[in-house]
């Protein structure tokens, strides 16, 4: 693995309506498997991912280094370059396109400047072979949320920013949702926005958590799920095993969140 990160955000800061959203954003997602962006609602993590995007305006510097070696400021470019250089994105409403088939959303996000791997995709995920003439509408959340990182996967991609993939899901789907993202995770790096501290676990090696528009914590994804007290100060969450979401559980500050927090350990939230 290189020293040098995929990803790397430098005194990131975004002004939105005359709020100052980001703070100045420190971050770096090292290349392969899964960074996790942890945070509580309102504090920032969606807006870090448009920043890297340039879907909102943004101060500071976005620095990417691909395959190649290359390093490139992705801060002042276009978001149709910025994707170019191979950067996926699954927003928070998955957004398939409900009237038309999984084969037709499927050829819809092939890139012209890129490879296609509709069959290594469909390697990945059999179900969406199985159900490639079904309109995407009438999916299950958890299917759908499978042609939406399908779609990315389908590219050329290194990095793939993808946004609280499990909102709103029953807990069955959640499940599926996670195999879906283990999958993913094998071909390309990702940065997982994520409530849901179960699915956190089980797939990311590294965690930042933003607080208030700023980097409150950056390290490894268990020794933060470990600590109980950081985690429930950071996120304002505690858990008893099964799955659980920060913004379900996100308590005011000062308030005593219920049960308490399942300990990981290393091996399990290894990537
Ligand atoms: N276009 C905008 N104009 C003004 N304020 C905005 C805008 N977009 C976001 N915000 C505010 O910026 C803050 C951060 O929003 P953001 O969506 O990044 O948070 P988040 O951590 O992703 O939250 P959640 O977990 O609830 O999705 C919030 O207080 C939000 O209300």
């Amino acid at each position: 693995m290189s020293e040098t990160p995929l990803l790397q955000m430098t005194d990131v800061h975004v002004r939105l309506s005359g709020s100052h959203i980001l703070q100045g954003v420190d971050l770096g997602v090292r290349r392969g498997g899964v960074t996790a962006l942890l945070g509580r609602n309102g504090a920032g993590k969606t807006t870090t991912v448009k920043a890297i995007l340039g879907l909102v305006p943004s101060t500071g510097v976005v620095e990417f280094t691909g395959e190649d070696g290359r390093t490139e400021r992705l801060s002042g470019r276009r978001t149709h370059e910025i994707v170019r250089r191979g950067i996926g994105y699954a927003p928070e409403d998955r957004e398939v396109f409900a009237g038309l088939t999984v084969a037709e959303n499927l050829t819809l996000a092939e890139r012209r400047d890129s490879a296609h791997h509709q069959d290594r995709v469909f390697e990945l995920f059999p179900e969406l072979k199985q159900r490639s003439k079904q309109l995407a509408g009438t999916l299950s959340g958890g299917q759908q949320q499978m042609v939406a990182i399908a779609r990315l996967l389908l590219n050329d991609n290194q990095l793939l920013l993808i946004d609280e993939p499990t909102k709103g899901l029953a807990p069955l789907l959640v499940a599926e949702v996670a195999d879906v993202l283990a999958r993913a995770a094998e071909e390309v790096t990702i940065l997982l926005v994520e409530q849901n501290l179960t699915v956190v676990q089980r797939m990311a090696h590294d965690a930042v958590v933003v607080d208030q528009g700023r980097v409150a914590w950056t390290g490894s994804a268990a020794a933060l799920l470990a600590d109980t007290e950081r985690t429930r100060e950071l996120l304002g969450v505690a858990s008893s095993g099964g799955a659980h979401a920060v913004g379900e559980l996100a308590s005011p500050p000062g308030t005593e969140p219920p049960g308490g927090m399942r300990r990981a350990s290393a091996g399990e939230a290894g990537a």
